[in-house]
């Protein structure tokens, strides 16, 4: 499929928090209604023709995961963190592929679409290793967390002013193995979910690669892909229709537009909190830094109009 001037290639990243929300337990039939919901905006892209890579995370549904892992331990052996998150990349994978491609044929416009494993290449000397903070699974009371804590030694850290949750080690990816094969999918106008929950973790040991106990920050994975696959557009869709100065604090300002050294500056002040925008900004700014394409940041609801500038919060070269 030939590419015209308006279309374009896009990475879209969602987060796991997009897919079971605040409050939810989490059940498969709450997934795909979130998934639903998501998918009607992906459609609208996909129908203007744009080439796409949806990428997702996998936080609060891995987290579920190891907590089945840990209540189950006696009668089933508990998997690895990096078999947890390869599950996630099949379950969510599955349930976005089945409903897009349900929404674009009853458009009358189908396109092929396609759920990729796809893996990211960690380094086991990452520092993240002795310092664990992403968080998965669900949100606790701060005295639920005392208990997890006292139980199973868990690490804990209250996440943007949420909740509290279980925390694990999140290496910087460091290459995609899978990009060239993405890359020409996407060229070929298939619709590629990859690098979901920021990919599984591997290492090169030896010239084998083994599989990491980490969990990925998913945007950052997400970058290294729309970097490698020269994507046109960067698009982080959370929970915000724009990223804000002073976050729900009083004089809280939206930004409409915000270059990479201004972004810099207000995430060394402190504006973007680690386990939530932080990387998300941090991601913005090596997209925008390397390619000179920008990146937007805003909610599904927003997307379409953030394309055209019209809404959302640009980041752009200086
Ligand atoms: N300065 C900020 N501007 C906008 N949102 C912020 C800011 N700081 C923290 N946030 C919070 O960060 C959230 C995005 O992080 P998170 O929910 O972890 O991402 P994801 O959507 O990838 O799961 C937003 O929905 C908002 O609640
Ligand atoms: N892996 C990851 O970044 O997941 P979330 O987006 O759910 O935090």
């Amino acid at each position: 499929m030939m590419k015209s001037k308006a279309q374009q290639t896009l990475v879209l990243a969602f987060g796991g928090n997009a897919i079971t929300k605040e409050g939810q337990k989490g059940s498969f039939s709450e997934q795909l209604e979130n998934i639903e919901a998501s998918c009607r905006q992906i459609t609208g892209l996909a129908l203007a023709g744009h080439h796409m890579v949806i990428t997702h995370g996998n936080g609060p549904q891995v987290g579920s995961l190891l907590i089945k892992n840990e209540l189950a331990k006696d009668i089933v052996p508990p998997m690895p963190l990096d078999v947890c998150g390869a599950n996630t990349q099949g379950s969510l994978g599955y349930a976005i592929v089945q409903t897009l491609q349900n929404m674009l044929r009853k458009s009358g416009n189908p396109r092929e679409l396609v759920a990729l494993m796809t893996r990211s290449v960690v380094d086991p000397a990452d520092p993240a290793f002795q310092n664990p903070t992403k968080p998965v699974g669900p949100f606790f009371t701060r005295e639920q967390a005392e208990e997890l804590i006292r139980l199973y030694a868990y690490h804990m850290r209250e996440d943007s002013g949420r909740g509290w949750r279980r925390v694990v080690p999140s290496p910087r990816p460091v290459a995609i193995l899978e990009r060239s094969v993405i890359q020409g999918l996407v060229e070929n106008g298939v619709i590629v979910v990859a690098v979901g929950g920021g990919g599984i973790p591997v290492s090169d040991k030896e010239g084998r690669y083994i599989g990491i106990e980490a969990v990925i920050d998913k945007d950052l994975a997400a970058e290294r892909l729309a970097q490698d696959i020269k994507a046109d557009v960067f698009a982080i869709l959370t929970g915000v229709r724009k990223v804000c100065l002073d976050y729900r604090k009083p004089g809280q300002k939206d930004l409409d537009v915000l270059r990479a050294s201004e972004a810099t500056e207000y995430l060394a002040q402190g504006q973007f909190p680690s386990g939530s925008m932080g990387p998300k900004i941090e991601a913005a700014v090596h997209f925008v830094e390397h390619s000179g394409n920008p990146v937007i940041i805003t909610d599904f609801e927003h997307v379409q109009a953030a394309l055209n500038g019209q809404d959302g919060t640009r980041i752009i070269p200086d």
